[in-house]
């Protein structure tokens, strides 16, 4: 595959080099599935189910890692079927859900997942409060067992609700000891402790990775690209695809080492990975 840039290209095919030792992680939201004002219709682009499985047959593995809890990744993505198809043929799929915390394997094909943390009742009872507080009061409250999402997309002024609203989630979750992670539109409470990066490091270790290429949209992927630059400093050839939409954060494509135009240009971009990496592995 052609890219523009030559420092881009140079990462490119240090990353193809890395063939069946190379894993491959993938956001859900605004790089699998196209962004819509109704989180529960968020359904992959068409062609990701099959790209998905030829990917896995050529490289080390594929994890999504993803803000969804584990269970909806599965139903908007279609990818328990996904898993059961790469599982037959003895390849490596893993669902990464809310952050890093939830895990589902194509193996072992349940979610492992932590308690909710301590303070999320707490912070769930001021949650009127607060939309109230920063005229959002239409807010959508999207609940995610351990952890909330508050999503200003629908609301008259998306954009002005979403400033209002931030900072007051921000101060009641440092109340209740909890972490704040803004996103497209959204602002979501969780607890501390795990992110994109962690659960990209902990791959790369499981998957005794010599290439990792991982593609995101948001503010939640800064962690996983930052890692990727950490790890490219260790011997391993890493390669960010920030996947461009609307209103996407300035801030991930700035660290990117190459940009595609949402879930669409992602597809693309595998697919010409997919025909470098060629023939699938044995
Ligand atoms: O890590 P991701 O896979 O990118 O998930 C991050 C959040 O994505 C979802 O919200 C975003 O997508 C919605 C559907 O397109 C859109 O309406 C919203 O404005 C976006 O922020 C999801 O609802 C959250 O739970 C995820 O944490």
């Amino acid at each position: 595959m052609e890219l523009n840039d030559p420092t881009a290209s140079a990462l490119y095919e240090a990353v193809v080099r890395s063939g069946g030792d190379l894993v491959v992680g993938l956001d859900f939201d605004g790089t699998l599935a196209p962004i819509v004002e109704d989180p529960t219709q968020a359904h992959v682009h068409p062609d990701v189910p099959d790209l998905l499985v030829a990917l896995a047959d050529r490289v080390r593995g594929v994890a999504v890692v993803t803000g969804r809890p584990v269970r909806q990744a599965l139903a908007l993505g279609d990818l328990d079927q996904v898993g059961t198809r790469i599982a037959e043929r003895h390849r490596s799929f893993i669902v990464l859900g809310q952050y890093g915390n939830e895990r589902w394997t194509a193996v072992d094909r349940r979610v492992v997942s932590p308690r909710p943390p301590a303070g999320l009742a707490g912070f769930l009872r001021e949650v009127p409060s607060l939309v109230r507080r920063a005229d959002a009061a239409d807010a959508y409250v999207e609940p995610k067992g351990l952890a909330v999402a508050l999503h200003t997309r629908r609301l008259p002024d998306p954009v002005g609700s979403f400033a209002r609203l931030l900072p007051l989630v921000a101060d009641a979750a440092t109340r209740h000891g909890l972490a704040v992670e803004p996103g497209r539109l959204v602002v979501e409470v969780r607890a501390p402790g795990m992110h994109k990066g962690l659960a990209v490091s902990r791959l790369a270790e499981e998957w005794s990775a010599k290439g990792f290429l991982f593609a995101g949209d948001d503010l939640g992927d800064v962690e996983a690209f930052t890692e990727l630059r950490a790890m490219r400093d260790d011997g391993i050839a890493t390669m960010a695809v920030c996947s461009h939409g609307g209103d996407g954060p300035e801030e991930l494509e700035e660290i990117a080492d190459h940009v595609v135009d949402g879930p669409e240009g992602v597809v693309d971009f595998l697919k010409g990975l997919v025909a470098d990496l060629g023939p699938q592995a044995g």
